[in-house]
């Protein structure tokens, strides 16, 4: 495969996918903050398959961290991840800085409705307007025709799509599955953070929250159930569980068990916070 071309400024951006929709080629876009895992490579094998050519961005966003969290201890390793997207064969890595995407004065925040009440937004109460304000920042400047998301992160999956629909920007929302190493454990750069002893326990996280979602498909009571999953939790070595939830799949209004639904998760290994989720079959 050859190298991805590589731009870190919007004009640069626009001059190439200008050139593509010239020729008539279908773009699709991958959002990321690097430190690119198989889950990352997943993303762009979907948009390869559903557009001729593919765009990752790599921009650690830092308007979608608080003051206390990681931003600068997030992993950025931007030579292995362009060996990355050259061996996955995506076309363009998008790499602009803090002050190309936020110059001096920016003062705009898009603030999504809808799901992003609740579950993230009760720990990370400033977090979704990041990402919308970056997300919609990057389709603007890429105008992509469709744009992948990955379900491991459930709840920005879900604002995105309410995002798009709302501010009726053009790019067709792909959600993908979330790919796990062989005991379950979503990949996730944070994962980076962990020491293998904790890397046993994160692994818990998907079994309790799998076997949670049978017991609440086969007609457990809610409350009880996600209850003792957050203490299954904290007994396989978790040092606190943010929360243990079950929503309606699409809107992430509360969960009916006529309807699909989601349980989401997020707890602290240590100094690590880590989210999954899974499915609850409806009845
Ligand atoms: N295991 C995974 N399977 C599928 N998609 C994933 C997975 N991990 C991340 N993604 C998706 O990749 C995109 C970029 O995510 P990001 O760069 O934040 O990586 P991350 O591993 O989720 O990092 P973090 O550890 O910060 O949560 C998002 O759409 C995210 O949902
Ligand atoms: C969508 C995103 C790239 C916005 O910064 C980020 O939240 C992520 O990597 O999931
Ligand atoms: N993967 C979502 C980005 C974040 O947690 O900051």
């Amino acid at each position: 495969m050859s190298a991805p071309i590589v731009v870190d400024n919007v004009a640069a951006l626009r001059a190439q996918i200008r050139n593509w929709r010239r020729d008539g080629l279908k773009v699709a876009l991958v959002p990321t903050m690097g430190a690119l895992h198989d889950g990352h490579i997943s993303l762009v094998k979907i948009a390869l398959e559903e557009a001729e050519r593919c765009v990752v961005s790599i921009f650690v966003n830092p308007t979608q961290f608080a003051p206390t969290e990681d931003l600068d201890k997030y992993p950025r390793q931007l030579a292995r991840d362009l060996d990355r997207l050259r061996e996955a064969g995506a076309h363009l890595a998008y790499t602009p800085g803090v002050a190309d995407m936020y110059p001096a004065g920016f003062a705009t925040k898009i603030s999504v409705g809808g799901p992003s009440a609740g579950l993230e937004t009760d720990f990370r109460p400033t977090f979704f307007d990041g990402v919308a304000t970056v997300v919609a920042k990057l389709f603007l400047q890429a105008a992509p025709d469709c744009a992948v998301f990955g379900e491991k992160d459930y709840q920005q999956l879900c604002v995105v799509r309410q995002l798009c629909r709302d501010l009726d920007l053009p790019v067709e929302i792909i959600g993908a599955p979330t790919v796990r190493d062989s005991h379950g454990l979503a990949m996730s750069s944070r994962n980076a953070y962990l020491s293998e002893a904790e890397r046993g326990v994160a692994r818990k996280l998907n079994v309790v929250l799998r076997q949670t979602a049978a017991e609440l498909a086969s007609g457990a009571d809610e409350a009880s159930a996600v209850g003792e999953a957050a203490e299954a939790l904290v007994r396989a070595g978790f040092r606190k569980v943010d929360y243990v939830a079950a929503r309606e799949a699409v809107t992430l209004a509360p969960w009916r068990q006529d309807r699909d639904g989601r349980l989401l998760a997020a707890a602290w290994l240590g100094t690590t916070r880590l989210i999954d989720n899974v499915e609850i079959p409806g009845a």
